[in-house]
């Protein structure tokens, strides 16, 4: 693409060296830098992107684009100097990949539980409908069935853009991303031109990143925010009537709101809700009328989440009717209060929650079949938010027994996680056991016919992170594994 034209939006800028007629790639990893790249320099959280701009330059980048004048080789590479370099990584990007939300329906879920939950049963609706859905998250990029990994739930800008541009040529009209906080600090939608944006819960995490629960929720706001305030098409916020932030976030944009809820009448409104061992079952309120919906997902939380993928999905101009008679055929979403195969005569299930607010819904969810006790184990990550650990283990303490353990210790040892953790217990019923592993194994030796265990923490992920290395690990196979040993 030419170069003067790509730069044409940018304002306040300083050119040293000169620039090439075209350039063909844009990068901001040195690593990834190939021949004629157009580089940009961010300053991250661990390094500095200016570091490797003479990197970038050895690989082949024929321009440079800082915040700074760099001491570079100006005779390979033109300095491009700008006031922030992930703003006008953002312009520049919307041209040279020519804006392909623009062209799509987009979906964006963000809350502290449940996003995964949402996208994918978007995601799924849209496809039991006979429809091409892609979908960025937690578990990579979905696109339309085939699935590539990724390093983040929201992705950085170019890869962001990257999947839109890939989607849009593989002929697939609906984009949805699982959009965290993070995400949304660092720009990395920036340029997303989204449809219908989704708000589930706001709860305790992360706070060692945001800092308090009031910078955490702002930073979800952006994302309505981000709907823009050209209003010559429809967009949509869907949001919790349950949760505190409704009001909040309906300010922060001018787009019609569609409200759900499990407690209140609302646009799409939950009542009589009846929780069995294999599905749940009630009575849906809704623009369209009153119908009877039933669901495979299991807990309150899913019936939240349904809620909310109904009324993202009305706002999309779907059919409520075809929606919930589509609804009965979507599995559990793995690893969300998944219930393991079995024939032993007790239930197992997996579980993500890995915060206060999701540990007290996972455990409430199993509440309505307890035939004998609950089980539950939890563990946290190392060198993470610590402040939540004791208030996890407090809401851990619901069930009649606890094993408390690790998720990914990282570079924390056994001791300070589990110490943290143990503060919160409100009963004496649990034990301390650092290594995930013997803690599953210990769980299972305790069980007895007619318990219901939790795995929680984990959920689809099959790794455990101990300092920087990812080793496999699954809990629903040592769990298997003890079971077939026992019954
Ligand atoms: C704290 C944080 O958000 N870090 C994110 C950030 O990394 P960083 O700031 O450390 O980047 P860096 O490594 O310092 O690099 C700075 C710049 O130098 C460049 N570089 C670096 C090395 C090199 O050799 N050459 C080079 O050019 C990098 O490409 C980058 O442009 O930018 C990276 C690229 O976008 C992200 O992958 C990375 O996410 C890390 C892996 C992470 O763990 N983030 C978590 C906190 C996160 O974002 N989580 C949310 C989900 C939260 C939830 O809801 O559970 C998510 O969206 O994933």
């Amino acid at each position: 693409m030419n170069t003067y034209d790509l730069l044409k939006p940018l304002n306040l800028i300083t050119t040293i060296g000169t620039l090439p007629q075209t350039v063909e790639h844009i990068e901001v990893d040195s690593r990834a830098v190939k021949p004629d790249s157009i580089f940009f320099c961010i300053k991250g959280h661990t390094t500095d992107g200016h570091d490797y701009a003479q990197n970038a330059i050895s690989n082949g980048a024929t321009v440079i684009v800082a915040e700074k004048e760099l001491d570079v080789d100006v005779d390979k590479a033109a300095l491009v100097v700008v006031k922030n370099s992930s703003k006008a990584l953002a312009f520049i990007s919307n041209l040279f990949y020519q804006q392909p939300s623009k062209d799509m329906m987009v979906f964006g879920v963000t809350g502290t539980n449940g996003k995964t939950s949402v996208t994918n049963l978007i995601h799924q609706l849209l496809r039991h409908g006979g429809e091409h859905s892609a979908l960025s998250g937690t578990i990579g990029f979905d696109l339309d069935g085939t699935l590539y990994e990724s390093a983040n739930t929201t992705s950085d800008l170019i890869t962001t853009q990257r999947m839109l541009v890939q989607a849009k040529e593989a002929h697939v009209s609906n984009m949805i991303f699982e959009v965290s906080s993070h995400g949304l600090l660092e720009g990395r939608l920036w340029g997303v031109d989204f449809d219908v944006v989704t708000f589930t819960n706001l709860s305790h995490d992360h706070l060692d990143f945001h800092g308090t629960i009031e910078h955490y929720g702002y930073a979800k706001g952006l994302l309505f925010s981000q709907l823009g305030q050209d209003l010559s098409k429809p967009k949509y916020a869907v949001l919790n009537l349950d949760d505190q932030w409704f009001d909040r976030y309906s300010y922060m944009t001018p787009f019609e709101v569609i409200s759900y809820s499990m407690e209140q009448d609302a646009d799409f409104a939950a009542k009589d809700i009846q929780y069995l061992d294999d599905r749940t079952l009630f009575r849906l309120e809704s623009p369209e009328g009153t119908f009877q919906v039933e669901t495979q997902l299991l807990g309150t939380f899913n019936v939240s989440n349904v809620l909310a993928a109904l009324a993202s999905l009305y706002a999309k101009g779907e059919s409520v009717d075809s929606l919930i008679e589509r609804l009965k055929d979507i599995p559990p979403i793995s690893g969300r209060m998944e219930r393991v195969q079995t024939t032993a005569p007790l239930s197992i299930y997996i579980d993500y929650a890995h915060t206060p607010d999701a540990i007290e819904k996972s455990i409430q969810a199993v509440m309505p079949f307890k035939k004998n006790r609950i089980l539950f184990l939890v563990g946290t990550g190392g060198n993470r938010d610590k402040s939540k650990r004791p208030t996890m283990a407090e809401k851990a303490s619901l069930a009649d027994y606890v094993v408390l353990t690790t998720d990914d210790p990282r570079y924390e040892s056994y001791d300070s996680i589990l110490a943290d953790l143990e503060k919160g217990m409100k009963h004496d019923q649990y034990a301390l056991i650092g290594d995930r592993e013997e803690a599953v194994r210990h769980l299972m030796e305790m069980a007895e016919p007619d318990d219901i265990i939790i795995f929680a923490g984990k959920g689809h992920e099959d790794y455990q992170i101990i300092e920087n290395t990812k080793y496999p690990h699954s809990d629903r196979e040592i769990a298997l594994e003890v079971i077939g040993s026992r019954f």
